[in-house]
């Protein structure tokens, strides 16, 4: 599914409009009349009629208004606040708002503090509130009676719907611009923004609804949209040919484990069987081997020369070695933070000449000397605690900013990055940006990167190339934590829990 910035909503409309000749006035209709739709279903499913819509001076209050239209035309109870001066209001949204005034629409200015308390009461009596105050055209903090408004919106613990955007919410980035609506449903106009498919934005928007409000098809499907919503379309696993071996699935080797982390070791190494690919090598620290073959029975394990029961230089050799017998490396779960570690994963990375999927400690390893990963096929895998070790820039900054810090990052190292988080963002400076939205945050929980990092790996090795292989992993990884969570709830979801479920949701 396409995302787009303000922008490009803007350039769309203006196509769909100057180029093509629809006039805005039915964009306009058909965006009001969505909302109204989802407004009345809502309240014929409670029985209830009364509606306050809230507007601004611009066409998100222009949506509002022809929204109110709709409402009371199927014989709801709708008061219209808007937060301007009438006189001030013009275009496509001025003929709508003159339209309501004709057919008699409650219509009230909120300008000063002793209407706000009007509409206090308006609000505690009203069934649902319609939020039309701001939308892609929100280009500075709220403030003033805005903010006062919105504020009691979001304290009457009403059901709202937004017009597009949350008021409030950044649509290029999902901030917070000084306040925000939350909204219980979100109508977006014709396709999804950047803003509200990423946090904050995505607490505030609620349920996202994508109306189609007319703009020509071939002006849709034509767009080339950088950001992109992964969705089950794009993630369609091929049929397998009958007359296949498992050498036909791809070889993979992971380098992973030490003395006090060996379950990591065992989830990447199963996750990747469980996915898919036909052999999995699994080098460990011959201090584990013994533990490791115990338990897993499908991976083929090798214990490499150790120092005290972790990876060193003098365990480089052999990774290399059994490196050229496979089609891709997965380096990192739980190999320790160490400075002999960190030796170790540079030096792989550096003669290594294969697909390299690094998670975890081997992220942590290069924190000091990212530009070592230039030019090589890497996939990175970190969480927003090694993401802040890796870019710089503190966990809340890269929270405040994920768009900023995935760009600045491919198109620095020129590598694809799955920066985890309730919306995981998978960047590649060429292929763009995919944002997934499976998973819960059941699946904050130990190993369950681990999980993730065979998954990746394991399509890698079957074929797909490295943003589509982390397209996947991501998409399914979220899926099997979803299906596990019907299971066994948030709380006692575990990454095992999470491998159990991969075969499942990859055989739906
Ligand atoms: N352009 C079109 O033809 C269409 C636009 N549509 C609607 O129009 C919206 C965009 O409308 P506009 O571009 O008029 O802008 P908005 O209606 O989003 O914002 C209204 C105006 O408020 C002012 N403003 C912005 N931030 C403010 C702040 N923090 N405090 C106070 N004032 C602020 C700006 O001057 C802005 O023009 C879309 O979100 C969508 O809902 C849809 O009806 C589809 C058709
Ligand atoms: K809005």
């Amino acid at each position: 599914m396409k995302i787009v910035s303000n922008g490009e909503m803007r350039e769309i409309e203006s196509i769909a409009i100057n180029t093509v000749g629809l006039p805005s006035v039915c964009l306009m209709e058909n965006a009001g009349r969505a909302v109204a739709e989802h407004a009345a279903e809502y309240l014929f499913s409670c029985k209830r009629k009364n509606i306050v819509i809230l507007c601004g001076k611009g066409n998100n209050g222009g949506d509002g208004f022809v929204a109110a239209r709709y409402l009371f035309n199927k014989g709801f109870d709708v008061k219209v606040f808007v937060v301007s001066n009438i006189g001030l209001i013009s275009g496509d949204a001025k003929k709508n708002l003159d339209i309501i005034i004709n057919m008699g629409i409650y219509v009230a200015e909120i300008l000063q503090k002793e209407q706000l308390k009007f509409f206090e009461k308006n609000i505690k009596e009203s069934d649902l509130v319609i939020d039309a105050l701001y939308g892609t055209g929100l280009d500075r903090e709220v403030s003033g009676i805005s903010k006062d408004a919105i504020d009691i919106v979001n304290g009457s613990g009403k059901y709202v719907i937004s017009v597009d955007i949350p008021s409030g919410i950044n649509g290029d980035n999902g901030k917070v611009e000084g306040c925000a609506v939350k909204a219980n449903v979100t109508v977006t106009m014709q396709f999804m923004k950047k803003g509200i498919a990423v946090y904050p934005g995505v607490d505030y928007a609620g349920k996202v609804i994508v109306a189609d409000i007319g703009i020509p098809r071939n002006l849709v499907d034509n767009i080339q949209c950088r950001y992109n919503m992964i969705s089950q379309d794009d993630v369609v696993l091929p049929k397998r040919a009958r007359n296949t071996h498992k050498g036909d699935y791809g070889k993979l080797l992971v380098v992973a484990g030490s003395k006090n982390m060996t379950g990591a070791a065992a989830l990447c190494a199963m996750s990747a069987i469980k996915t898919g690919c036909g052999i999995v090598k699994l080098a460990v620290p011959k201090a584990i081997q013994g533990i490791m073959q115990s338990s897993l029975r499908e991976i083929i394990t090798y214990g490499l020369d150790d120092k005290d029961g972790a990876f060193y230089l003098g365990s480089v050799d052999e990774v290399l070695k059994l490196a050229n017998t496979v089609d891709a490396v997965a380096i990192g779960p739980g190999l320790t933070n160490s400075c002999d570690v960190r030796e170790f994963v540079k030096e792989v990375i550096l003669r290594l000449e294969k697909p390299l999927v690094l998670d975890a400690d081997a992220l942590n390893a290069i924190s000091d000397s990212v530009d070592m990963i230039i030019g090589k096929d890497v996939i990175l895998t970190p969480h927003i605690g090694e993401m802040s070790r890796l870019s710089g820039g503190s966990a809340n900054e890269i929270n405040d900013n994920i768009y900023e810090t995935v760009e600045k990052f491919i198109s620095k190292y020129k590598a694809t990055l799955v920066l985890k988080g309730s919306r995981t963002v998978i960047g590649n400076d060429t292929e763009g940006i995919y944002i997934n939205c499976t998973g819960n945050p059941g699946m904050a929980t130990a190993g369950s990167g681990d999980v993730l990092t065979g998954m990746i790996s394991s399509f890698l090795v079957q074929g797909l190339k490295e943003v589509k292989a982390a397209i996947y992993g991501v998409y399914y990884h979220g899926k099997a934590g979803d299906m596990a969570s019907e299971r066994y709830g948030e709380y006692g979801l575990t990454a095992t829990n999470i491998l159990e479920y991969i075969p499942y949701v990859m055989k739906m």
